[in-house]
């Protein structure tokens, strides 16, 4: 067996609301792993456009701004800091307003096209023994190959039940109506309902948190173990 040396990628995909972001930094700081949201990414690119007043509907105007876009992230997961230029847009990137023309950005091929190489470049450069990257299609564009690949889900109401619990400053049902709004413009671009051949589903309906981050761990245990004897 030869020594592995780019770091052990944990691809984890799902809907709004799974629990990807928040269950992905934990596991990534239970294995001393990095972590990366690449849905930080397109969020920051629709800042970024909404900042200078491009119609996020404007495909050639959001094509051409990309080259300006100077987007970093760090992969501390205790530390994602998200950077646009000189901006820190850590917080900015979560607004309402932002999550409302995220898809539209996401769903011009070019932009998933550069961001997918800026993921890769990423990932490959982490200085740990492994990194956590989640999405949307990580499992299937960004990291098909990768050691570890999950589908992390849950149902609709309790996607919808978590996420409203965070959110005090709309009502349940604008909470519920533009999660749902969001998954079905996303639908439309990648496939992140189902699990792709070779991907494991974890099912978070019925687990709570630590659960979990212990269902999760578990696969990653039980996959790599299979690697390591192949
Ligand atoms: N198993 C769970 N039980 C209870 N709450 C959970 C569970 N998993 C995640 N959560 C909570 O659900 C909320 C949504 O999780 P998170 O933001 O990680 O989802 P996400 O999939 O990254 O969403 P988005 O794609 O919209 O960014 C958070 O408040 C998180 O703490
Ligand atoms: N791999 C990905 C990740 C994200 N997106 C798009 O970004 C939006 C925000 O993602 P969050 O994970 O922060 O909710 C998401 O709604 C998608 O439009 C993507 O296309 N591919």
């Amino acid at each position: 067996m030869t020594e592995s040396t780019h770091p052990l990628v944990v691809a984890i995909d799902g809907p709004a609301g799974s629990g990807k972001s928040s269950v992905s930094r934990a596991v990534a700081r239970r294995l001393g792993y990095g972590y990366l949201d690449t849905g930080a990414a397109y969020r920051a690119l629709a800042w970024y456009v909404r900042d200078r007043a491009i119609d996020p509907a404007d495909t050639d105007a959001v094509i051409a701004a990309l080259p300006a876009f100077d987007y970093a992230i760090g992969t501390d997961p205790d530390d994602p800091a998200v950077s646009v230029g000189a901006d820190d847009v850590t917080e900015a990137i979560r607004e309402p307003a932002v999550s409302a023309i995220v898809s539209a950005v996401a769903r011009i091929p070019a932009v998933r096209a550069h961001l997918t190489a800026l993921f890769r470049s990423i990932a490959a450069g982490v200085d740990r023994p492994g990194i956590v990257v989640e999405g949307r299609d990580i499992t299937t564009v960004v990291a098909p190959e990768a050691e570890v690949r999950i589908l992390l889900t849950a149902s609709e109401q309790a996607r919808m039940a978590r996420r409203s619990a965070e959110i005090s400053t709309q009502s349940a049902q604008t909470v519920a109506d533009q999660l749902r709004s969001r998954d079905r413009a996303d639908s439309q671009v990648v496939e992140f309902m189902s699990a792709a051949d070779g991907v494991n589903t974890v099912d978070s309906t019925h687990l709570d948190f630590e659960q979990t981050i212990g269902a999760v761990i578990e696969v990653i245990n039980t996959r790599t173990a299979r690697t390591s004897h192949d």
